[in-house]
């Protein structure tokens, strides 16, 4: 049985639990619930702290987990990012009052407050600045008001908290973070799990391709064909299909959804017609 790591609270865990249950896993009823097995996937799922799932995953007990990346540099733990999942996306940055540090060598000699000591300490060790940096549990932005240090570094999505707390970001960021699948350093092919992660990874990519996919179907001219299709490449290769009306053809090719309104314009354009775009559930590349 498989044995994976899911956050239990915070941003992470609505939209794992989400894109497990759209992988076709089974998740928990209540958000109490520790653990669960989903027998039919030969999968058993433990819900977790997030911070403390690259620590339990680097242990060798759990086979894979999902946690920010953030999250799993910052535990120093023995474990790797295999799959990033595109959701919980956030930079990681330096921030204080207008006007007290134009860029990271100003850091020198103060203090930053931040829930993300190892990242941190790091960074600063890497750029030879000599701070020092006090770990708080969360809501960092209030420190500076409240005097326990001049500067923070802590995640930042829309920037709303910093705004809120009168904050600027200074410096380039530190590191840009999303939900990733994570493995132990170092597990290998071998292993009696492999084949179960491998499918696992599958079915969680089969998801990122449903969400960021549309199939998109034409027809058009068959002198229009080949210039047609360089718009619509498809992942493979488009399938062209012969129209009952001689000089036409169908087309079918899987699009970026973000680009399917721009594509349809310049089909048309083209003389292509009956364009028609339908979601796709799920797909296994
Ligand atoms: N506002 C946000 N937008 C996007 N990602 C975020 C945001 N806040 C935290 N994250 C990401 O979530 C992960 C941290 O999860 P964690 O559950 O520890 O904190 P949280 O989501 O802030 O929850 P809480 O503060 O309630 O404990 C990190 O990978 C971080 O980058
Ligand atoms: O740039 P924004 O969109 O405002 O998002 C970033 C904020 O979201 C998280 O805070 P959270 O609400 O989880 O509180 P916390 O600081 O206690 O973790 C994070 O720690 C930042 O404070
Ligand atoms: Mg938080």
């Amino acid at each position: 049985m498989l044995r994976i790591a899911v956050p239990n609270k915070g941003s992470l865990s609505g939209p794992a639990a989400e894109m497990l249950h759209e992988a076709g896993y089974q998740q928990r009823r209540e958000s109490k619930e520790l653990r669960i097995v989903d027998p039919e996937n030969e999968v058993e799922f433990f819900y977790l702290r997030p911070r403390d799932i690259a620590i339990y995953v680097s242990s060798g007990r759990l086979d894979i987990g999902i946690t920010g990346r953030d999250l799993l540099i910052d535990s120093g733990a023995n474990a790797e990012e295999i799959l990033p999942l595109g959701f919980a996306r956030s930079t990681f940055r330096f921030a204080s009052k207008p006007g007290t540090a134009g860029g990271v060598e100003d850091l020198a000699g103060m203090t930053v407050a931040t829930s993300y000591e190892g990242i941190v300490a790091k960074h600063l060790a890497d750029l030879g600045i000599d701070a020092s940096v006090v770990h708080l549990d969360g809501a960092v932005e209030t420190a500076i008001e409240l005097g326990v240090a001049e500067v923070i570094a802590d995640v930042v999505e829309t920037g709303t908290s910093l705004r809120n707390a009168g904050l600027e970001v200074f410096g380039e960021p530190i590191m840009k973070s999303e939900a990733v699948v994570i493995r132990r350093t170092g597990a290998n092919a071998e292993e009696n799990a492999e084949s179960k992660v491998q499918q696992f990874l599958r079915r969680l990519q089969g998801v990122l391709v449903a969400r960021t996919y549309v199939m998109m179907d034409y027809d058009c001219r068959v002198e229009q064909l080949e210039r047609a299709v360089a718009l619509t490449p498809g992942l493979e290769s488009p399938t062209v299909s012969p129209l009952h009306n001689e000089g036409w053809v169908a087309v079918r090719a899987m699009v970026p959804a973000k680009e399917a309104q721009r594509i349809m314009d310049d089909l048309y354009d083209l003389g292509a017609r009956a364009i028609l775009t339908t979601a796709i559930h799920a797909c296994r590349l």
